[in-house]
């Protein structure tokens, strides 16, 4: 996440959406303040994937991606895979060898923080990615589990940031070859294009 490719766009507490910015990694300019949350909207148009994410130590955060954030998500592409992602992970680690979930799946990278009071379970972020799906209308069986697509991660230690983006890379991928084999042509072929009419002066009407 040097912020030079793909970079996680986060208006406001919750929200993440690729954002693609040359040159560098810059701040929302939204803010997210209410009034620029049309301009949310507009980012994930047509988005192949959309990455929500919240603070495990600040349920409000999760309460927003559903409140006031899910529905900016309206105007992605429909078969558009979305991730859960819990993030500032080290803030509420235990110490390596007290045991516990901890964030899950990346048991070698450790985050250096303790102290912080985790406040939201891998389990909520679970039951929210079900709500979104619920909200979009799909069905379970035809999307990736809740398993595959929740995270917990930590900016700062860099915790299960590569699997977040790496997982969804290899999904997103296969989802944008399809919409491409699926559009109309770009290109026009003009080698089987019928002959121009012609008009009475011999011009290409
Ligand atoms: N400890 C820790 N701090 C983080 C992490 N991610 C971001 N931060 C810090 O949180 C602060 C806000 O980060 P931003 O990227 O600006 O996020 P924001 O959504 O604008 O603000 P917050 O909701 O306050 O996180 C900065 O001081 C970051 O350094 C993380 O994983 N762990």
């Amino acid at each position: 996440m040097n912020g030079n490719e793909l970079y996680l766009q986060r208006p406001e507490p919750g929200e993440c959406v690729f954002q693609r910015i040359p040159g560098g990694r810059q701040r929302s300019f939204t803010e997210g303040r209410e009034q620029f949350h049309g301009l949310g909207s507009m980012y994930c148009r047509g988005a192949a994937a959309v990455i929500l994410t919240y603070d495990v130590n600040h349920a409000q955060s999760l309460l927003e991606l559903e409140n006031r954030f899910l529905g900016l998500t309206d105007t992605a592409s429909a078969d558009c895979l979305f991730a859960v992602v819990g993030n500032k992970v080290d803030l509420s680690e235990e110490a390596p060898g007290e045991g516990g979930q901890g964030g899950g799946r990346d048991p070698g990278q450790a985050g250096g923080g303790s102290g912080g009071s985790k406040q939201v379970q891998l389990e909520d972020a679970m039951a929210f990615y079900k709500k979104i799906l619920k909200y979009k209308m799909l069905d379970e069986k035809d999307v990736p589990a809740a398993e595959q697509m929740c995270f917990e991660t930590s900016a700062k230690t860099g915790k299960n940031v590569d699997l977040l983006f790496e997982t969804v890379f290899d999904m997103v991928v296969p989802v944008i070859l399809r919409q491409r084999a699926q559009a109309p042509p770009q290109t026009v072929d003009i080698a089987s294009a019928p002959p121009p009419a012609r008009t009475r002066s011999g011009c290409c009407s």
